[in-house]
């Protein structure tokens, strides 16, 4: 597919055989699946590209730029079937990536997803990211952490930073527009140790589709009072 190419090469990925076959696997993966129970509300070939694959590669650039780690740990939280983090492992294969996510049938999908591309380095945990934020095995063990579509961005910090070690960063995709959800999620971003430093805005290739990354650093324990629980975070947001 020329297309996946043409982004590949966009994104300076190496390897781009053995990646392309990977990404092209996964997709079929995805639409197949897709028939059976809701994944995407992408259907279009070149439309996954763009709106999947490339969207999900914008974020190379920040994992290089703001860790100088060899082999990172990721979690990517409300990953649904994959997305960033298992485009990321593939086209990035010395990250380790958790991919997290609440719903089951989701989790299955991803288990099976990473079965049959054969792919290590990648674990999937299902699990609301609130709880794994209280869990030792998890609470500041991670050196970036992905989000896209899962929540405004207030709540999404009471479910990453917990997750963050001091010095790692959360990764926040974006559409275009988001200073109202920057402006409202301040207060939250100062409580639970973190610090603003990066907001990228840009056009996904080959394509007029406008995203923003919003990069908040963990500068300070995450105080142990937080996450609160489910009902406290939906209901009260920081
Ligand atoms: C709209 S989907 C986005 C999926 C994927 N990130 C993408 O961009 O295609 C949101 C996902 O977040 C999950 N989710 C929502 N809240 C969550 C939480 N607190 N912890 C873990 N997963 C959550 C949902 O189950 C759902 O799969």
């Amino acid at each position: 597919m020329e297309l996946l190419d043409r982004v590949l090469e966009y994104y300076n990925v190496k390897n781009t055989l053995v990646v392309k076959q990977l990404f092209l696997k996964y997709m079929n993966l995805v639409l197949e699946k897709n028939k059976l129970f809701n994944l995407t509300a992408i259907e279009d070939e070149e439309e996954f590209v763009i709106k999947h694959i490339a969207d999900s590669l914008s974020l190379l650039k920040f994992l290089e730029e703001e860790s100088s780690i060899q082999n990172p740990v990721a979690i990517d939280i409300g990953s649904g079937f994959g997305a960033p983090g298992l485009f990321v492992k593939i086209a990035m294969p010395s990250i380790n990536v958790w991919l997290n996510d609440s719903n089951k049938k989701k989790c299955n999908f991803m288990i099976e997803a990473k079965e049959s591309l054969g792919i290590s380095g990648v674990n999937i945990v299902c699990e609301r990211a609130e709880v794994l934020g209280r869990k030792e095995d998890f609470r500041e063990k991670f050196d970036f952490v992905f989000a896209r579509a899962v929540d405004k961005l207030n709540v999404l910090c009471e479910y990453a930073l917990p997750l963050l070690k001091i010095g790692g960063a959360f990764l926040a995709q974006k559409g275009y527009v988001c200073e109202d959800e920057i402006d409202l999620a301040s207060n939250a971003i100062e409580l639970l140790g973190g610090r603003l430093t990066r907001v990228e805005k840009f056009v996904l290739p080959f394509s007029d589709e406008k995203r923003s990354v919003i990069v908040i650093k963990k500068l300070r324990q995450t105080p142990s009072n937080f996450p609160r629980n489910t009902k406290q975070i939906v209901k009260k947001p920081l």
